[in-house]
């Protein structure tokens, strides 16, 4: 049998379960609606996941929902397959019926225990609520050995009358009692008291599990989920990416690697294939169409990204100084460097290194420290402008980099233009012999930069072929110039990247116009060494 990845050893741990409620909680998430195809395979994922239940949906909602659990229950071998119900007799009817062909099946049978929902909602009183809960309990035990019973929002309930509700339900053949914070209103501190209290009042050691199933209208979903764990809670209700009914669920992947990671702390392990996290949340997000926010833990695009110089150098002497978890075990890319504005340059040789540059300065086209520098200066002008830096950036301004020697150095440059003048482009260059000035107008931006570096220079070649190209994604992307000029006999080419058209124009330009000030001075010296 293939062992959980993320499986602790210590004897003295507990096994917590993991009930999959993506199929049905999840489900209820705004504008989600999956079709069975899309279901089956996301059941099917769940059990290479080892999730320990899944719940796959109320079948009492309609035809299709009752097809899609039955299917379910037919297919896919490993969980056990639960279905859930109202009290009422013929949703427990069609929940049995629709997990016949099931290896292992359960019914979830809820109810309310806020006074808000019993009285407003249900229209019944507590005394009704639980003799209703009581025959519901056991008619479903006479499906299926196991029932899961639920009083929806405890936490806006009378604890004593959650005790009784609950009590009753035990007694009458729940063997899981899961307590829902269905509008995600208690505390960590509250919930985990709540669940100590039913452990200490009700469970006493009988062979009946404690569930926790916590929605994260607060932001408190993981966190009262796990308080439930330290204080006797055995199934945590979670789905992937914490899709659910408003702010949605408990995440799955965040309950799963926060008792892996501090397992110092719960003593607790789940059954989870932990690799397999990040492929299930994509999948789910997929089908769902609900993205993952960047940010989000363990399976967001940035969870284990680092952007800061200080980070990444940390993390490229020893990964540990800020990584709590390691990638590989769910299912990531080893700790990814973005390279950006707050990257050093630590960060950056070893981006380069990575991409194949010699950053050692070992071979002649290598960089030493000087010429990286010199690179590392222009990345972070260029991180500045356009965010994140991406391979092709890099490749891109390494290339311009590598340079025959700059006689004219771009400084800065204007360009003033509208729809109704002429571009008038300003320019300042610097040479060994000082700065220099220069204005001009053109017929489009770029042409009045190319006529003011002529004007500054004093060598005006002849344009023969311009392109662009966007070398990167996005509407920062990076643009290269390219240009073909003439200059007397001398055909002279140059091209540059930058974020703006204009200033890799401007810049393409300036190669062609150092390469001919190269070109003359070798001429120069050559009739200066024939010269007797
Ligand atoms: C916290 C949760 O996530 S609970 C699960 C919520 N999920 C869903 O509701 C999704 C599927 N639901 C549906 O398709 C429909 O609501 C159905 C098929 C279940 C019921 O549809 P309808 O018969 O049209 O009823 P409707 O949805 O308008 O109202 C719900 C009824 O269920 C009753 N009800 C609600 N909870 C329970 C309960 N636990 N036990 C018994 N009856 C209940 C309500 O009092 C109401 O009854 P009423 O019509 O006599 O006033
Ligand atoms: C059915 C119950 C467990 C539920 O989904 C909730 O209370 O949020």
């Amino acid at each position: 049998m293939t062992q959980p990845d993320a499986q602790n050893t210590d004897t003295q741990t507990r096994r917590i379960h993991i009930f999959d409620t993506t199929l049905r909680d999840g489900e209820q998430s705004p504008g989600v609606a999956l079709n069975h195809n899309q279901k089956i395979e996301i059941a099917h994922a769940l059990a290479r996941l080892n999730v320990d239940i899944i719940e796959a949906g109320f079948p009492i909602t309609s035809d299709g929902d009752f097809e899609c659990v039955s299917r379910i229950a037919r297919e896919v071998r490993g969980p056990t397959i639960c279905a859930l119900a109202r009290t009422a007799r013929a949703d427990i009817e069609r929940a049995a019926q629709a997990l016949e062909a099931a290896d292992k099946s359960r019914i979830h049978v809820f109810t309310s225990a806020s006074a808000v929902q019993i009285q407003y909602m249900l229209r019944k009183t507590p005394e009704q609520v639980i003799e209703s809960s009581v025959k519901a309990v056991q008619l479903a035990r006479q499906f299926t050995d196991d029932v899961e019973f639920s009083g929806q929002d405890v936490m806006r309930a009378d604890f004593d009358f959650v005790i009784q509700l609950y009590r009753a339900a035990i007694e009458a053949g729940a063997t899981v009692i899961n307590i829902p914070d269905t509008v995600g209103y208690g505390t960590p501190g509250e919930y985990g008291a709540l669940i100590a209290r039913v452990r200490d009042e009700i469970v006493m050691g009988r062979a009946v599990e404690i569930s926790t199933h916590c929605h994260d209208d607060l932001g408190m979903a993981t966190a009262n989920s796990l308080a439930a764990v330290e204080n006797g809670a055995a199934q945590i209700e979670c789905t992937l990416n914490g899709i659910g009914e408003r702010a949605g669920n408990t995440a799955l992947e965040e309950v799963v690697m926060a008792i892996h990671t501090r397992r110092d702390h719960y003593r607790a392990e789940t059954g989870i294939r932990t690799r397999e996290l990040n492929r299930v949340s994509k999948l789910v997000s997929r089908l769902t169409g609900m993205p993952v926010p960047p940010n989000k833990a363990v399976v967001g695009d940035n969870a284990f990204a680092h952007e800061s110089g200080i980070h990444q150098d940390g993390v490229l002497k020893h990964k540990e100084t800020y990584e709590i978890m390691n990638a590989e075990l769910v299912g990531r890319e080893a700790a990814v460097m973005v390279m950006g504005k707050h990257s050093g340059r630590a960060a950056f040789r070893k981006a380069l290194s990575d991409l194949g540059y010699d950053t050692d300065g070992h071979s002649d086209r290598g960089f030493n420290d000087e010429a990286l520098n010199a690179l590392f200066v222009r990345f972070k002008e260029l991180a500045d402008r356009k965010g994140q830096i991406y391979a092709d950036d890099l490749h891109a301004l390494v290339g311009s980099s590598v340079e025959a020697s700059e006689t004219f150095k771009l400084e800065r440059f204007q360009i003033a233009m509208g729809t109704d003048m002429q571009p008038l482009a300003y320019i300042r260059l610097q040479t060994p012999d000082g700065v220099r000035e220069a204005t001009a107008t053109g017929d489009g931006s770029v042409e009045a930069i190319f006529h003011a570096i002529n004007n500054a220079t004093g060598i005006a070649p002849a344009l023969e072929v311009y392109r662009v190209q966007a070398v990167t994604k996005g509407a920062e992307a990076l643009g290269e110039v390219s240009v073909n000029a003439r200059y007397g006999e001398m055909s002279v080419s140059g091209n540059d990247v930058a974020s703006d058209v204009v200033e890799a124009s401007a810049r393409a330009w300036l190669r062609v116009i150092n390469h001919i000030v190269a070109g003359q001075t070798k001429e120069k010296s050559a009739v200066t060494a024939e010269t007797p």
